[in-house]
Parts: structure tokens; C-alpha cells; sequence
């Protein structure tokens, strides 16, 4: 482990596919321990930076250490130390749940059968059951269970809820989020599901095509984004000169204005543009995410 206690550090990391910069000049750093949630836009560089963290890729500039080791090296017993999880979940089809468990726990010395027979009693999951025979979130439970035993010091999961259904998506979270096993890793949780992440994530990491735009508790940035609601007639004041502007609407006759580090000076600006009656609302983490993601000209510093 480095000297700084952080799981995951890149410095000026930056990734080109031809024409196209996934990853710009990325400085991110991640402290141990907790649950980090990473959302972006479709295209923001999520896959990417996993690729280039597990050393699946080579980074075209700038370098990424992942449990205080060089991604681009990473030996066998590094990678023993990482967990990852995303929604292909490839098992083989035609193995028997326990015999899959059964190698696994001789192949991982720091195997925790506590750990899996916790995540796996959340599931209808039988022993003899074939991989292939699993339902969808049965088999997102079966491989957290994997990855959770094996007592990972950083456990990654990628959209690992992605084609479940309501009660499997809370299963997975339930059994996510009530293990003991997790005490002991920092996960880093990837996903579109602003809703999941209200309920699991101590930390908000957004990027934006390829640089980090926001880091900060989910409250803290929800706190940031405010819904104003203004009865103003006629068309309300320009776009260009609303400030910190994420996302108007105009609802039977009501105009509807999402924006961000705005205080109780935006009812003034408001009332100045012929407001007669205005109200402030708090706004959902979902809300608040996708307008921030929306709108691209707004892109604060983000805070360490
Ligand atoms: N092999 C590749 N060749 C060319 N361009 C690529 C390749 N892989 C990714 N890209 C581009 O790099 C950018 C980042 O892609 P990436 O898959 O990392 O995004 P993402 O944030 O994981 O997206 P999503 O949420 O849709 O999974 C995208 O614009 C994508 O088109």
C-alpha cells in the first residue's frame, strides 16, 4: 500500500482511441476504505478507466496505481487482491454452483465462507444448481458472493445490476449493503442507477468525457443543485443570464429553473425578472445528477 492511503491514484492519465480522447489528463484519487459510486454519461470514460486501472490497457499518457501498484504491472498476487463484478457475469453455464465455489475456495487462501454463505442465503440459489440454470439476479448474487469471499481489498463493481428487475435490484443492494465482508474493502460502485446510489454510496465521483468534474458526498452535491419555481409572466429571463443555469422548463405557465451553488439570491434575481410568487425545492440525487450531466458549459472544480 502506498505511503497516501489511496486504492486508486492516476496522475495525468489520459487514454486515445484514434481521434477520440476517452480519458483527459485524469487526477483522480481514492481513498480506502467505504463505498465511491463513479457515474458519467454514456461514453464518459468509466470502461476505460477500469481497463487502464486492471492493466487491460495501456494508457496513452500519464500513469494509474491501483492498490499502490503500478497498473501497467500487476502481478497474479496483486490482482488476487481485486474484485471485480460487472454485469456480464461469466461463469461457465454448465458448472454446479457448489463445485464452482468449491474450487474457488481452494484456489483464494483468504476465502471467506462466512462472507458467502451470507450473500448467497439473500438468493434462492441451491447447490446443485447449474450456472446456466440461474436467473438473472440470482447470478449477480452467486458472483458477488464469489467476489466477496475471496476477501478482495478493493472490490470494483461495473453496472452489476444492469437487466434486473426491482426486487433483484435490492436484493443485490440488500446483500451489498448488510455484509460484513465489505467493512473490510473499499468498493467502487459504477452505475446509472442514481437511485442505487442514493442508498449505497458515501462518496459521488462524476466524470464528464473523460475528466472528473465532481467528487463530494451524494447530500453534498445534492445540496448544490436547487429547483426554483417562479410565476412569471411573459418568457422569463434569457438563458445566458440565469446563473449557474442546469435545466428550465416551462410547466402550465409556471416557469421551472434547476441550478447550481445558487442561494437565497436567486429569488432575488428572479423576483428583479418579474417573479411574483417563487419557491425553492429540494431536488433527488437522480435529478439533480442528470441536469448536471445535461448541461455541458457548467463544469465546477471538483472538490477533494
Ligand atoms: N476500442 C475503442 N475504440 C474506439 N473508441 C472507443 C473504444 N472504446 C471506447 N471508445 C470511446 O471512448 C469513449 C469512452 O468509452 P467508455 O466505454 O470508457 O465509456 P463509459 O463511460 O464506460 O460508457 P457507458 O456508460 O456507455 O458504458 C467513448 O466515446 C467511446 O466511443
Amino acid at each position: 500500500m502506498s505511503m497516501t492511503d489511496h486504492v486508486i491514484e492516476t496522475d495525468g492519465l489520459s487514454k486515445r482511441y484514434g481521434r477520440k480522447l476517452a480519458l483527459d489528463h485524469l487526477d483522480l484519487r481514492i481513498p480506502r476504505g467505504r463505498i465511491h459510486a463513479i457515474v458519467g454519461a454514456n461514453g464518459a470514460g468509466k470502461s476505460t478507466l477500469f481497463r487502464l486501472l486492471l492493466g487491460f490497457l495501456s494508457p496513452s499518457s500519464g500513469s494509474a496505481r491501483i492498490l499502490g501498484r503500478d497498473s501497467a504491472r500487476l502481478s497474479p498476487a496483486d490482482r488476487a487482491r481485486i474484485g471485480f463484478v460487472n454485469e456480464e457475469h461469466t461463469l461457465p453455464g454448465w458448472m454446479r454452483v457448489a463445485d464452482i465455489a468449491r474450487m474457488q475456495r481452494r484456489e483464494y487462501p483468504r476465502w471467506n465462507q462466512r462472507a458467502y454463505d451470507e450473500v448467497i442465503g439473500h438468493y434462492h440459489v441451491l447447490p446443485e444448481q447449474k450456472v446456466g440454470q440461474l436467473s438473472r439476479g440470482e447470478r449477480a448474487g452467486f458472483n458477488l458472493a464469489l467476489a466477496l469471499a475471496r476477501s478482495p481489498e478493493l472490490l470494483i463493481l461495473d453496472e452489476p445490476t444492469l437487466g434486473l428487475d426491482v426486487v433483484a435490484k435490492r436484493a443485490f443492494l440488500e446483500s451489498l449493503m448488510y455484509s460484513n465482508a465489505t467493512d473490510q474493502c473499499t468498493v467502487i460502485y459504477c452505475s446509472h442507477q442514481m437511485e442505487e446510489i442514493e442508498r449505497v454510496a458515501d462518496n459521488l465521483i462524476i466524470l464528464e468525457r473523460g475528466r472528473l468534474v465532481h467528487m463530494s458526498a451524494p447530500d453534498e452535491f445534492c445540496a448544490r443543485v436547487s429547483h426554483w419555481v417562479a410565476d412569471i409572466p411573459f418568457k422569463g429571463p434569457d438563458a445566458a443570464d440565469i446563473p449557474g443555469l442546469l435545466e428550465r422548463q416551462r410547466i402550465d405557465g409556471l416557469h421551472h429553473y434547476l441550478v447550481f451553488d445558487q442561494d437565497d439570491g436567486f429569488a432575488e434575481f428572479l423576483r428583479g425578472a418579474g417573479a411574483r410568487n417563487v419557491q425553492c425545492m429540494p431536488v433527488s440525487l437522480d435529478r439533480a445528477v442528470n441536469a448536471f450531466l445535461a448541461k455541458n458549459h457548467i463544469a465546477p472544480g471538483a472538490t477533494h
